[in-house]
């Protein structure tokens, strides 16, 4: 039996688990999430104990695909997908004091914990889109991360062309060239004249606008799409049972911005998982901060910072947490995306925001905190964090947490993504991974648009083998 996977908004059909993959947003504009939780046993999960992190991989993420995908061939696909990490643990964790560690999502193809999902994805995708004779175009956004990950796994596959929409000169010259450096001819970097969220904006607009999206069979590889949260939901188990899990409970912080990789956390804790808190971390873009401590959720400018793919206004994850803390109300979720769409913000009620804050803490950290984290944490324990690490790492040390609970921050990215600020801070450039060693030397392919949806409809329509194989 396949599970099914309902809107947050409550208007469009519920679909199976490769339906609502290859959908990406629903048609109402809102998020698919399962219709129910699926729970693992307390000794399933302690069975995960000692395991290759596929097999706990297969354990997590099979109950969310029942029959859509056969067993053996969603088995093959994971181990696929995490035989391509450079690290035998996949997701390895380093210990930096007493009951804090660091767990190291950066160990896959392009620097970030955006391949842990990805990697697998594009498998997910290409083997749904073949059974079904389809192709499909994908048009994602990204500050930095998700847009290079999304262009490595795709890269060359038959089945999908991939737009990646980039905020112009907002990104690392590591991320920038992570996508505009493949010479492949499916895959498009685009440098948009504007935010992220202006980004994203435009993509969910390309979902909402629906003769587009059926005319180009639009798919969605940000947050959005369910299938990528669910694979990250993995690396929380395989951190938990290390530390002890489920005889013991451990406490997460998560460097945030769309909320995906917290949420994935949320998933785990709803399957069963014994997770104490979860901290969102936010750099000085702190809309979630901001709105676990008022339970108002106001959108401001955005500001640069050293953490770029964290500067983020439009969380658009929060609308899943908002969909299940406020008891599935698909109509309250209507009314808070509405108020958000026209006045740029909404209100909580008590009831919701009590109960996000019973699984959800939260904390900011500005560049001077993020800065002197990176220095000190170096000096102290010789270990070298990202600047999207760092903002977790100096909530960590600031949050009030139980010091008898293990506590994991999630360092979602290498040092040398982002070389200039990780020196300034530590007088240490990290080198990139032998892999990479030749990229800053590489041609680049880069177009760049206005921030108008028309224009890049017709860029997309323009490049994308579906359209162009039906005008044929
Ligand atoms: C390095 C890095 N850290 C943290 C985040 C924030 O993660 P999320 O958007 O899932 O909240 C991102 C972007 O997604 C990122 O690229
Ligand atoms: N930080 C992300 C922003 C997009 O997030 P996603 O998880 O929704 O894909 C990035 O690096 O692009």
């Amino acid at each position: 039996m396949s599970l099914a996977y309902v809107s947050t908004r409550g208007d469009a059909p519920a679909l199976g688990f490769a339906d609502a993959m290859l959908a990406g947003l629903a048609r109402d504009g809102g998020l698919y999430v399962p219709e129910l939780w699926p729970t693992l046993s307390t000794d399933a999960i302690a069975d995960m104990a000692g395991r290759p992190y596929a097999e706990v991989a297969e354990a997590v993420i099979a109950p969310f695909v029942g029959d859509a995908i056969p067993a053996a061939k969603l088995r093959e696909m994971i181990r696929e997908a995490y035989a391509t990490f450079r690290h035998p643990a996949v997701t390895p964790l380093v210990q930096t004091g007493a009951n804090r560690f660091v767990l190291e999502l950066f160990h896959g193809p392009t620097l970030a914990f955006k391949d842990v999902a990805m990697q697998l994805l594009a498998r997910l995708m290409d083997h749904v889109l073949a059974e079904r004779g389809l192709r499909t175009t994908i048009v994602g956004a990204t500050s930095g991360d998700t847009g290079g990950a999304a262009i490595e796994a795709f890269r060359g596959r038959d089945r999908a062309d991939v737009f990646i929409l980039m905020p112009h000169g907002k990104v690392s010259e590591v991320q920038r060239r992570q996508m505009t450096t493949p010479t492949e001819a499916n895959v498009h970097a685009v440098a948009i004249d504007g935010s992220f969220d202006d980004a994203q904006a435009l993509v969910k607009a390309m979902f909402n606008h629906h003769a587009f999206r059926d005319r180009v069979f639009l798919g969605g590889v940000n947050s959005i799409n369910w299938a990528r949260v669910l694979a990250q939901a993995v690396y929380y188990f395989v951190a938990a049972v290390a530390l002890g899990a489920p005889r013991r409970a451990v406490d997460f912080v998560v460097p945030t911005g769309n909320f995906g990789d917290v949420f994935a956390g949320y998933a785990a804790k709803r399957m069963g998982l014994p997770i104490g808190r979860l901290v969102v971390a936010t750099n000085v873009n702190d809309i979630l901060a901001r709105t676990l401590a008022t339970g108002r959720y106001e959108v401001r400018g955005v500001e640069p910072t050293t953490s770029p793919s964290m500067d983020i206004q439009v969380s658009s994850n929060f609308e899943r947490l908002l969909f299940d803390a406020c008891g599935r109300d698909a109509q309250a979720v209507r009314r808070a995306m509405s108020s958000l769409s026209q006045s740029g913000a909404f209100e909580l009620d008590e009831a919701t925001l009590a109960n996000i804050r019973m699984d959800f803490d939260a904390g900011r950290a500005d560049e001077a905190q993020v800065s002197e984290t990176i220095g000190r944490v170096r000096r102290e324990t010789g270990y070298l964090l990202d600047t999207h690490t760092a903002v977790a790492y100096s909530v960590a040390e600031r949050a009030n947490l139980d010091p008898s609970t293990p506590t994991v921050v999630l360092s979602t990215a290498h040092p040398a993504k982002f070389p200039e600020a990780v020196e300034a801070a530590s007088g240490i450039r990290p080198p990139l991974p032998a892999h990479l060693a030749d990229l800053l030397s590489k041609p680049e392919r880069l177009d760049r648009l206005p921030n108008d949806l028309a224009a890049v409809e017709a860029y997309v329509a323009e490049r994308a083998r579906v359209t162009r194989e039906r005008a044929a």
